[in-house]
């Protein structure tokens, strides 16, 4: 790889827009995670995080714009690319008939792992999540936190260099999020360029090295992760953003 590869931001987006039917969607989004960083998406619910972390990941398709993963447009990224890429956007676990080891072992080989490593990457993130009183259970018999690290088990046991999660921390118990914290630290600390939307800002302060608010499917600023009452700072961003575009009068028009 070359070197310029190698500081490639993980993961990119320039000028990025979707618009469903009605307006809603991303409208324009330039947002970056570099290796060894965690950034987190805040906003209100519908303010486009899942929308752009799609996006991202080549779920969706862009209006306009440009995605690009560890350097290479998402329309043309190989597997080897999505080898390094992991994921948690979508449902926790992909076969709720089967245990937790078993969708675990499933999430390797779709990630292209080696047959003969696969045991011990199980292994590996079965202890790292403190799984190992649920592996041998049926995913639906499943808790919603323990399919949720299951889940975030089997979107990191590659050790993937470009990591997409949304609402993580979703139904963890405290313990769960001190679990989750730690091992997205690590991942940071080895290189990985982690991406998570989360509502729960003060979890979000201890772990972003970066915090982006999007609102209305646009970025309207950032929060100081070393901030005092992150919360209030949030709203006064969100509240600002709201009075301008309701006071701005051509989109009053485009509205009506
Ligand atoms: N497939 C779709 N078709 C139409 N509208 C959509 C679609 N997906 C998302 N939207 C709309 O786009 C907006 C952004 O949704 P998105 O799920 O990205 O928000 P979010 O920030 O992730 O919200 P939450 O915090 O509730 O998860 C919402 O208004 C949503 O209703």
């Amino acid at each position: 790889m070359s070197a310029a590869a190698a500081e490639a931001p993980r993961l990119e987006a320039r000028m990025v827009a979707r618009a469903f039917r009605g307006g809603a969607g991303v409208h324009g989004i330039d947002l970056t995670v570099e290796p060894g960083e965690i950034h987190a998406l805040v906003g209100l619910n519908g303010a486009g995080k899942t929308t752009l972390m799609r996006l991202l990941l080549g779920m969706l398709r862009p209006d306009s714009g440009a995605v690009r993963v560890r350097g290479r447009d998402v329309a043309e990224a190989d597997a080897a690319t999505w080898a390094r890429v992991g994921q948690l956007v979508e449902h926790p676990l992909a076969y709720a008939e089967l245990t937790g080891r078993a969708n675990l072992e499933a999430a390797a080989r779709l990630h292209g792992l080696e047959p003969r490593r696969i045991p011990d990457a199980v292994d590996r993130v079965v202890e790292e999540f403190a799984l190992a009183r649920y592996a041998g259970v049926r995913a639906s018999r499943l808790s919603l936190g323990n399919r949720q690290r299951v889940g975030v088990a089997g979107a990191l046991l590659h050790d993937p260099d470009a990591v997409v999660l949304d609402e993580p921390t979703n139904g963890l118990d405290p313990a769960g999020v001190i679990v989750l914290r730690e091992s997205l630290l690590r991942r940071a600390a080895a290189g990985a360029g982690i991406l998570v939307s989360s509502h729960h800002l003060d979890e979000v302060a201890r772990v972003a090295d970066r915090i982006t608010v999007i609102n209305d499917g646009r970025v309207i600023g950032a929060l100081d992760p070393a901030g005092i009452d992150l919360e209030r700072a949030f709203f006064a961003l969100v509240h600002e953003d709201d009075r301008a575009r309701t006071a701005d009068p051509t989109e009053q028009e485009d509205a009506a």
